[in-house]
């Protein structure tokens, strides 16, 4: 799956929120989209998603123009949006086309592939937040969809299931080679996990650097090559604050 966007931006009432966003995502690839919050992050997944319409620019899916992308994409938010009512088995598969037997069989296969082999009838009141999320996952896979959008899905989990949930997400990637958009503040989670990285920064948000992280996987987390692409990203968001310093100094 190619998707292309070119001269993306989104306004709100009259509010320029996102201007010329431009980027390709070859199949299998693992896109991140880093930057300060309110940037429009969130404003450019919805826009791939189709959920909204209302942007500006071109977004192409294989070279086809299209503004309803729902059935090829699927979406994994902060937080799990679980139906309570329902048990993780029906969460995975409501909504799903064919016969009862067909979506359990799917059902039971990707809560297999997060992990929950077992799960199958428990209540979302049940589960821990990672395990929450695991069903989230598997919830976005269930239709096979060929772009995974996901909007900071680990961030709200503790420092160890977070990674986890990160490994887990390289495995699921490994079986489905699923081309992936990832939007996260977290700078380490970005360099572990992204072929390239694109900052953005202001209001309207604007791309910044697109930086390709050459790094074989499995990545070791806090080796010396990921920490340079990590001072490539504090710089570009300035935040890094030795360079900061470095550059008073020597004005
Ligand atoms: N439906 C909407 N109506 C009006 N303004 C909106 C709407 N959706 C988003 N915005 C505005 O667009 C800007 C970008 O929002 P967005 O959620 O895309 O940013 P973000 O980079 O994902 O932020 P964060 O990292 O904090 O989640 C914000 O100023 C937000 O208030």
């Amino acid at each position: 799956m190619n998707l292309n966007l070119q001269d993306v931006g989104r306004t709100f009432d009259g509010r320029e929120v996102v201007r010329n966003v431009s980027f390709t995502a070859e199949p299998g690839e693992i896109i991140g989209l880093l930057g300060t919050s309110g940037c429009g992050k969130s404003t450019i997944l919805r826009a791939i998603s189709g959920l909204d319409d209302a942007y500006d620019g071109r977004i192409e899916i294989n070279g086809n123009v299209s503004r309803k992308v729902e059935d090829t994409t699927g979406f994994i938010f902060q937080e799990p949006r679980l139906m309570p009512w329902l048990t993780v088995l029906e969460n995975v598969t409501f909504g799903l086309k064919g016969s009862r037997d067909q979506r359990e069989a799917a059902g039971k296969r990707y809560l297999e592939s997060v992990g929950l082999g077992g799960s199958e009838a428990l209540y979302p009141r049940a589960l821990s937040g990672g395990m929450a999320q695991r069903v989230a996952i598997a919830r976005a896979l269930v239709t096979s969809p060929e772009i995974l959008l996901l909007d900071e899905p680990f961030s709200a989990l503790d420092a160890f299931t977070k990674m986890q949930l990160q490994d887990l997400l390289m495995e699921i990637w490994r079986e489905y080679r699923t081309t992936i958009i990832l939007v996260t503040h977290d700078i380490d989670e970005a360099t572990y996990l992204c072929d390239r990285i694109i900052t953005l920064r202001g209001q309207p948000g604007e791309m910044d650097r697109v930086i390709s992280i050459e790094q074989e996987r499995p990545r070791e987390r806090g080796s010396r090559q990921l920490a340079e692409y990590k001072k490539e990203i504090l710089d570009s968001l300035d935040l890094n604050q030795s360079t900061q310093y470095e550059q008073r100094i020597n004005s």
